[in-house]
Order: C-alpha cells, then structure tokens, then sequence
C-alpha cells in the first residue's frame, strides 16, 4: 500500500488534475494506493477571504462563491464524462447550497466562531476530493471518495486541532485497511468525537497523508508537489539552490524548524514512528528523483544537507557579572518567559555565564521585554543583571546535517566563509544534537549569509565570483577579453560563474547585480554610465551585499591605489596590477597587508613583478617556507629588457622605444619605464616582500629619459624630443659592443643597497641570453646559497599579464589548479 498525496499546485488546473489522474492510475496498476488531496489551487485562501467578509456584513463574498462554483463546474465538463456528469453536479450543487447557507448565517449574524471558519474551511477538499473521485472513475479507475472526518478524531482546538491517534488509526483501518478500491480523502480536515469540523493546520493535508499511511503501515508515503523536492536553501533567497536526494526524519524536522517550507512538521511523526519513507516528487516531472525521507540519513560529502532561516527575530540580551556560578538563573529566566507565553526560538549562553542571549519572535519581543524586566527588577536595581538588551531586525540561518557531528571542521568552514564575506554574527548556537549550527545575523544581512553558507557547503555547485572592475585600458580590455574565453570552461569544469557586477574607467561606471556581459566595453560606460566617482562605486557595489565579492584594479592611478583601505573595509577582496599601492609609502604598504588580515580579504598583486610570471608567489612561498632572502637582482621591465634586446644601432633609438609601446610592454607613459621608475616599484616590492623595510627614497635609480624628454606634456612629444637623443644612445651602444658587451638595465637588492641602472654585461653574463621582453628574477637566499632560485619569461605585455590577474582571482575562488574538484 502507497499513500499519495497531492498539494494544491498539482490539482490548480484542468492540465494539471489531468496529470494527477494519468499518475494515479499508473501507481494503482503497480499496487494498491490511497490518495489525499488538497482543496484546488488558491481555494482555501478564497473560503477564508469569503469567511472574514461574510462575518463583516460584506456582501462580495457571493461573487467569490459564484467564481469557485464556475471553477468547479468547469472542471467537472470538462474531466468528467457526460453521462456522469449531471450526478456530480448535482452532488456539487448540494455541497455549494450547504457553504453558501453557512456565509449567510454569518453574514447575518455578523459572528464568526473558529469552529464556524473551520466548517467554511473544510469545503475546498470535500469539493476537490468528491471531482476527482468521479473523475478518476469516469477515467476507469475504481475509486470512491471519503470524508476524512468519518476517520480523523480530533480534540476541539478549533484551526489546529490536535489527533487523538489510537482513536484516527483505529477508525482509518477498520474504513480503508481491506480496501482495493482508490479512496481519495479529503486533506486538512478532521472532526471531533461529537461529529464537528476541524482542520488540522494550513498544510495539514501532508499530515492527513502520513496519518493515513503510518495507520495502514504503507510502504511508502509520497507528497506530490511542484518542486523537485526539498531544496538545499529556500529558491527565493538562493539562487543556486539544488534538491536534497535524501533527508532523516531528524535533518527534515530541523530544517523545517527553521522555516523551511519543506513539509508540514507533524507529518513526519506518524511516517517516523512506523519508518515509512516519504517521498518528496513533482507532479510536473515525475522522472525526477525527488527528495526522500528515511530513518537512516544518508551523509553527504559537504555533510550538511539544508540551510534555512527564520526571518525575523528579536534577540534579548540579558548581561551581568552577577549571574556568573548563580545556579537556577537560567530556569528564572525560561519561568517568567513561559508565565508571559513568549516562545524561544534559539538560545545561548557564554560559558563566562556574564550573558544569556535568546531569539523570540518580534510580535512577542515586547511581551518578553516586559516580562524579564518586572522579575528581574531587585537584580537590575542591585546591579546584578546590568541590563536586559532587545535587537530587533535580526534573522536566524541554520545549517543543518546530520553528518555534521561526525565530521570535523565544520563550524571552522561555516565561520571562516561568514567572516571572509563581512558578515557579522550577533549569536551562534549549535544545538547538542550537533545535528544544526545556528547563527543569528542583522536582517540585512540575510541573502547574503544564505548565500555565503550555502557556497562553502554546496561548493561542487555553481559559485559565482562577483568581479567589480576597474580600469578597462589595454590590460583591463584584455583582461575582459579573457573573462570571455574562459567563462565556460570555467562553469564547466570548475563550476565557477565569473560574474561582471561593477565596471569602471576614469569617466564613467556601471553596476549591475545580476551581471553585464564582458564584451561591448568601453562604449556601453560612455552611453550608459554614470560618471564615475570611486566612493559612489564602492558604496554601490558594497550595498549588493554579495558574498565572493572582488575588485580588480587595472589602472595606474594613485587615485585608485590610495582608495584599497577603504575597499578592504567593505570586505571585497583585491587583486591589483597596479604598483602604486605596494611601492609606496612603507606605512601604506604595511596597512593594506594589516588590513587584509584584520578585514580576512585576500589582496593579491601577482602581476606588479614581471606581469605573469610566478614572482611574489614564490618570494612568498619562500619566505613563509622560513627561507632568508640575501640578494636580490634582476632584469625588471619587459619595457627596457625589449628595448635593449632589440637595440642595434640600425634602427633609431627611439623607434624601439616606439615598439615596446606598440607592443603593450609599456606603462601608459612609457617614461615611467624609461626613468627607471616602474623597475624601482618593482624592486622596492620584492624587498618589501622579503621582509625588508625599505622607502622609495632609499633607492638610488638611474634616468634614461634625456632632461629635455622628461618635462614633454604629451607622449607624442616625448618621442620627440627623445629622437633628438637616438645618437647618444647609439654612442653608448657601440661602445658596449666595441668590448663585445651588450646593456642591461639591472635591479639589485642587498643588505639595504637598491640600485636599479643601466649596465654593461658580458656574453658570460647569466642575463646576457635574454630575449624580446623577458625578465629574469634571481633570488639568492639562505637554501638557495650556491645557485640562485631563478623565474625567467615574457614580463610584460597585456597578454600575459590579464592571465596573471586572473590566475589571482582564481586564487581567491579557490580553485586550485591541479584538480577539477573544488576543495
Ligand atoms: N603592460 C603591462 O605589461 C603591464 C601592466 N601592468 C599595470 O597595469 C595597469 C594598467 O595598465 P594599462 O592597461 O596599460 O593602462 P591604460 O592607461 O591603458 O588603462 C588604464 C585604465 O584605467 C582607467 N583609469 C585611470 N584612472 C582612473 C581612475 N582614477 N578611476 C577609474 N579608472 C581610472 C582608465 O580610464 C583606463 O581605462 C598599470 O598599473 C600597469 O602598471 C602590470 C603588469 C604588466
Ligand atoms: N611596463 C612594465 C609592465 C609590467 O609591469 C614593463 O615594461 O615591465
Ligand atoms: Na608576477
């Protein structure tokens, strides 16, 4: 024997009950079944609507009643076959007549008991049972319809009555237990030992099913719906959301205790008490696997299984040195909250004992305000409670498994994506089951939270990395080029979703929440953007309140570098190749790495030394690995290595210069890299990062751009004047050449001595063999003694060095690059 229930979604609509039907008769010719229904889609929240204006005196309620009685008729033409027809009608018309009699009788007397509501109530599932039992009939199948009230016994709690059980099953037994005929019971009601209508709670009818199947011990109880079964997180909060494949009675009442809509509670009680499973399906796709709930959870990887949350609650705040080692302080508190008919929805204490903290609803925050203070008053004025706290606007967001308490590092995983998000934790409670972690955030907090926690456990699911950038020159461009070639294979394989939110040049931004395509940039920013102001982009982006938020700089600007403090404190992570931030003022580089770590945001700048190449990475791999940097040296500027590559003394000087612009290995002056400033960033970094605390002003830097060049008010006019110079660079060539050397602009750091030059080299040299833009970085450090640990390659150009920044954003995603998995 199968129970089957089927909610109101699945029997909203002629197209739909014709599923309905196709389904059932299927099932019956597997076994015998019985079959609960829901009152059609919507008709319940009519009776109800009907009822309160009826016992106003408000006469629309008879239109309300000619529309359900329209929409039954019609059903009823068209599923059920015409000979049969004219019975059922009129049987509908005697049901009709009774609840038209009832509004009337209310609507005169303008009263309306809960005993009255619940008759009124009643009507949608007698009216919804009685058609499709004629209709399955007409359909062939042998069916006949029962009044859950001949079997249900209730108390007369009026709304939500509770089930005298022994009485119920004893009654569903002697009614359906022999039968083979498909009984379709009316969901929701019930009556009392007297014969009066009760309802058993909005929802009710998955419990009506559960009674039905634990009394006749059925092999299974299936809740048939429009959703392919119980979510990992509620679909209009999480976007990602995916269906649970199973759940222990225990995970599902947990998860619906925290307001999941995912069953009606008391319907896993009778399934449980019998270890009957049930079956979450939908109606709409019965091939899906649905959800099941069974006695033995089964553990998944993430080992939680749900998140959920119930929105809004008060937290109370109870502190005071004189609870501490004070025993029954607790219990006082539980009394006078009970006394006043305040629930507690969650509870913690600090093991100090100095606070006790509790979330109510808000409708009952008052109420317990009051309560707390009239019996604590003596300790309030003594000073032993120092004060009684209420937070409103706070919502509570659970995860729940029941894997979880075999499994450690949970909780660290929990709080470790809250605190890299920003999200700030008012409360935590783990319940003793270790079965749920609950946490208690500000409302505003709430999507994000959801979403945040539901990344970190569902991470072999989509997880959308939400990039704001800046600066879309000739990296940025490149950079977005790249996003757009590698967002599917990423999606695919990795399950990461790149998502452009924010965008930006010196003129103009754009935020969108939902994401903006990675092509049709700049142009869109000049005809839909707002001009741009740095504050008004971070406070947009920062009120998306996104989890795995990042911003990109791809400028140069100081502008832009002087504004990261404040980016970090709005808790989006960076990824920059810009150098300014880093090279700097020693102050500012060292409060970014403090901030980073005080705001738990990741700051990544692989491409500010050698573009794409592996540098910081290593340094830093080194020094963390307890490595002593002695010497640094190297060649630095893709700019001046092609420069002097390439340099023959054929060609002029200057069009050389000319070519490492054209070639995208340029700063967007190329002076900065002609004055050897861009390599003594470079250098000044790279000793910053081998612990040592240097200034700019303590490094001594050769100028290659000649006096008059360097003053030039545009870069046209530089290369100008630096032609009238091209045969003092040839003089200095060929008299490297004539000794059979070649020049090399070096960077060297050592023992506090930074100089960044132009030199002659050797062929012996080990940065004689350099080629086109290529850099070669040589750290000479305590493991690396006799021979240098080198990272030689390409050190400039827009192509390598957009991989660079997204080489760091994946960093920050997490997706390590020697497995599809994601960790
Ligand atoms: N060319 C290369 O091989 C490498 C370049 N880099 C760095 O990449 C960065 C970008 O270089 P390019 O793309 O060549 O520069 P670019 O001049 O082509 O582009 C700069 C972009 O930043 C925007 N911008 C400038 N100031 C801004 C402000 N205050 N607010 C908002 N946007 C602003 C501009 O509108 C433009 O979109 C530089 O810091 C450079 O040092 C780093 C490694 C290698
Ligand atoms: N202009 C720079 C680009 C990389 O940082 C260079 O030439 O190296
Ligand atoms: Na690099």
């Amino acid at each position: 024997m199968r129970i089957l229930k089927f909610g109101g979604t699945s029997v909203g609509s002629e197209d739909a009950i014709r599923k309905v039907l196709k389904l059932i008769s299927r099932k019956r010719e597997e076994g015998r079944i019985q079959v609960v229904v829901s009152a059609f889609r919507g008709v319940t929240n009519t009776l109800q609507q009907m009822v309160e204006e009826a016992s106003d005196g408000n006469q629309t309620y008879r239109d309300q009643l000619k529309a359900i009685e329209d929409r039954h008729i019609e059903i009823v033409r068209k599923l059920i076959g015409v000979k049969e027809q004219s019975t059922v009608l009129t049987e509908l018309k005697v049901l009709l007549n009774e609840l038209d009699d009832v509004l009337h009788g209310v609507s005169l007397t303008h009263e309306l008991t809960a005993r009255t509501r619940d008759f009124v109530l009643g009507f949608g599932e007698r009216l919804s049972a009685y058609i499709i039992s004629k209709a399955l009939k007409s359909s062939g199948v042998e069916a006949e319809y029962v009044d859950a009230r001949e079997m249900i016994v209730t108390n007369d709690d009026f709304g939500n009555a509770r089930v005298l059980i022994a009485k119920t099953y004893e009654n569903i037994r002697r009614r359906l237990g022999k039968s083979d005929t498909v009984g379709v019971i009316t969901g929701f009601i019930s009556s009392t030992e007297n014969g009066e209508t009760t309802t058993l709670g909005r929802g009710g009818s998955d419990y009506t099913a559960s009674l039905v199947g634990a009394a006749l011990n059925a092999e299974a109880i299936e809740i048939w719906t429009d959703v392919e079964g119980i979510m990992t997180a509620d679909p209009r909060k999480v976007g990602r959301h995916l269906p649970i494949g199973s759940l222990s009675y225990e995970e599902a009442m947990e998860l619906s205790h925290f307001g999941a809509e995912v069953i009606y509670p008391p319907t896993i009680h009778p399934a449980m008490e019998m270890a009957i499973p049930i079956y979450i399906k939908n109606t709409f796709k019965p091939g899906e696997k649905g959800t099941v709930i069974t006695k033995e959870a089964q553990i998944v990887k993430s080992s939680v299984k749900g998140i959920s949350s119930i929105d809004n609650v008060t937290l109370i705040t109870l502190k005071g040195s004189g609870m501490v080692g004070v025993s029954g302080f607790a219990a006082r508190i539980f009394t006078a909250l009970a006394d006043a008919k305040v629930n507690i929805i969650m509870i913690t204490q600090a093991s100090s004992e100095h606070t006790v903290c509790f979330a109510v609803l808000p409708d009952q925050a008052s109420r317990a305000m009051q309560a707390l203070g009239t019996h604590f008053r003596r300790e309030l004025e003594e000073g032993v409670i120092d004060e009684i706290k209420e937070e409103p606007n706070c919502s509570i967001v659970a995860a729940v498994g029941e894997g979880m308490k075999r499994t450690p590092g949970i909780s660290g995983r929990f709080f470790r994506s809250l605190g890299r998000n920003g999200i700030n934790v008012r409360a935590i409670a783990q319940g003793s089951s270790e079965r749920n972690i609950s946490v208690v955030v500000k409302n505003n907090d709430l999507a994000k939270t959801l979403n945040t926690i539901h990344d970190a456990f569902f991470l072999s699911e989509i997880k959308s990395v939400n990039l704001f950038l800046i600066g879309i020159g000739l990296i940025g461009s490149k950079l977005l080029e790249l996003f757009q070639r590698q967002a599917d294979l990423l999606y695919e394989k990795h399950n990461i979703e790149l998502k452009l939110c924010g965008i930006a040049n010196s003129r103009n931004y754009m935020i969108k929440e939902e994401g903006m395509p990675f092509t049709g940039w700049p142009d869109r920013l000049e005809s839909e953007g707002t001009p741009m102001s740095l504050n008004a982009f971070l406070e947009e982006a920062d009120e998306l309140n996104l989890p795995n938020s990042l911003f990109i700089d791809c400028t140069a600007s100081e502008e832009v570098s002087d504004f990261y403090p404040e980016v970090m404190k709005a808790n989006f992570s960076l990824v920059t190749a810009n150098k300014k931030a880093n090279s700097g003022p020693l102050k500012r580089y060292q409060e970014l790495q403090e901030l980073a770590l005080e705001y738990n945001v990741m700051y990544l700048y692989e491409t500010n030394v050698g573009a794409g190449l592996p540098v910081v990475k290593t340094l830093k791999e080194q020094v963390l690995a307890g490595d002593e940097i002695t010497r640094i040296e190297g060649v630095l500027s893709g700019t001046l290595s092609y420069i002097f590559n390439t340099y023959n003394g054929e060609i002029p000087f200057s069009e050389v210069v000319k070519g490492a612009l054209q070639k995208g290995y340029t700063e967007p002056d190329p002076r900065e890299d002609l004055n050897g400033m861009d390599v003594a960033r470079k250098l000044l970094i790279l000793a910053r990062e081998a612990g040592f605390e240097v200034e700019m002003s303590d490094l001594v830097i050769e100028n290659l751009v000649p006096e008059p060049a360097r003053e030039a008010d545009s870069i046209d006019s530089f290369f100008e004047k630096l032609a009238d110079f091209d045969d003092d660079f040839k003089k200095k060539y060929d008299e490297a050449a004539s000794k059979g050397h070649r020049l090399c602009y070096i960077a060297r750091y050592e023992k506090g001595e930074a100089t960044v030059g132009l030199e002659e080299i050797d062929a012996d040299h080990p940065f004689s063999g350099l080629s086109g833009s290529d850099n070669i970085i040589a750290f000479h450090t305590m493991h690396y003694r006799d021979t240098p640990l080198v990272v030689k390659g390409p050190g400039a150009g827009a192509e390598v060095t957009a991989g660079g920044i997204l080489a760091d954003i994946l960093r920050i995603s997490n997706v390590p690059a020697f497995s599809n998995k994601i960790v």
